[in-house]
């Protein structure tokens, strides 16, 4: 569904990106693992566009939109949702109306500035919002809520938008363990439930094993490594944070990768079709 071909960034002397090749299907959740400084937050934002990559290919729906401008950049913009790592919220506004943000591109602009929603619009920002666990919420002031519940808003918000494609960029780098499990938890649900392909960059090698369908490691502007967690190994690791010498890390990729492959395993015999003996 979405197909990056062969993308280069560099800002100035300072390559970024040096030739990304990957692709994503609906409704799969990939992980983007690499070092500070590797190009993840780059290349989030060479596919929706608000930077402009060198070369190369953003294919989305069969059509490159890598050059496209105006009417054509506004529509992949519609087809992309965005989670930011501090959500972006509105503070004064309600949980309801910053989810109704989203809708925006969709909307005449008076619809906006006063704040006046279709009907259908409101019920979908609700159903967004029952999601992702806070229908309590719908009428507070998104500041009155903690930290996760206001990256939930942000989840709801992304939804709203119906894109094909969503960007998180460390949706949890500043949550807590627990919150940070349950952010992961929603967004994958979610986007499984609507066939919704993410794209997530994460810092965290432990969640990226558990909750990626896939893993791409950035490394020195390029994929170094593209494959389901528990084909991850600590030789791969180190490939992907280069200098990075960790027993505890190798010991934890190492147990996470064997209990991925039991839970596959486990998947892979529930699906096979069972014979009747007669
Ligand atoms: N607008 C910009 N102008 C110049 N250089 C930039 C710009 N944006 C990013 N860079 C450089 O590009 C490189 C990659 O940055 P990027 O933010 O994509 O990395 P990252 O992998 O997301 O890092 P982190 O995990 O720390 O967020 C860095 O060397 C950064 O300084």
């Amino acid at each position: 569904m979405i197909e990056i071909k062969n993308l280069h960034k560099s800002y100035g002397d300072n390559t970024v990106l040096s030739g990304v090749d990957f692709e994503l299907t609906a409704g799969e959740f990939v992980v983007v693992l690499g070092p500070s400084g590797a190009g993840k937050s780059t290349l989030l934002r060479c596919i929706n566009r608000l930077t402009d990559p060198d070369c190369g290919e953003i294919v989305v729906n069969r059509k490159d939109v890598a050059n496209v401008q105006g009417g054509d950049l506004q529509q992949l913009r519609r087809n992309v949702g965005m989670i930011f790592q501090h959500h972006n919220l509105t503070k004064r506004l309600s949980v309801l109306k910053n989810v109704l943000m989203g809708r925006m591109a969709e909307l005449p602009f008076w619809s906006c500035a006063l704040q006046l929603f279709p009907k259908k619009d409101v019920e979908l920002a609700k159903r967004c919002l029952a999601q992702v666990g806070l229908d309590a919420k719908v009428y507070e002031r998104a500041d009155s809520l903690s930290g996760g519940q206001q990256q939930r808003v942000g989840i709801a918000r992304a939804l709203a938008q119906q894109p094909q494609l969503i960007l998180a960029d460390e949706p949890v780098a500043s949550l807590d363990p627990q919150s940070s499990r349950k952010v992961l938890s929603y967004i994958r649900k979610s986007c499984k439930e609507q066939g919704i392909a993410v794209l997530c960059n994460l810092h965290q090698i432990d969640y990226a094993m558990e909750f990626g369908e896939r893993i791409i490691g950035l490394s020195g502007g390029k994929v170094v490594f593209n494959d389901h967690p528990e084909h991850l190994t600590p030789e791969m690791v180190e490939k992907i944070y280069p200098g990075l010498e960790d027993a505890s890390v190798n010991k934890l990729v190492s147990r996470m990768a064997a209990e991925r492959r039991e839970l596959r395993q486990s998947e892979s015999r529930l699906q096979r079709p069972v014979w009747k003996v007669a």
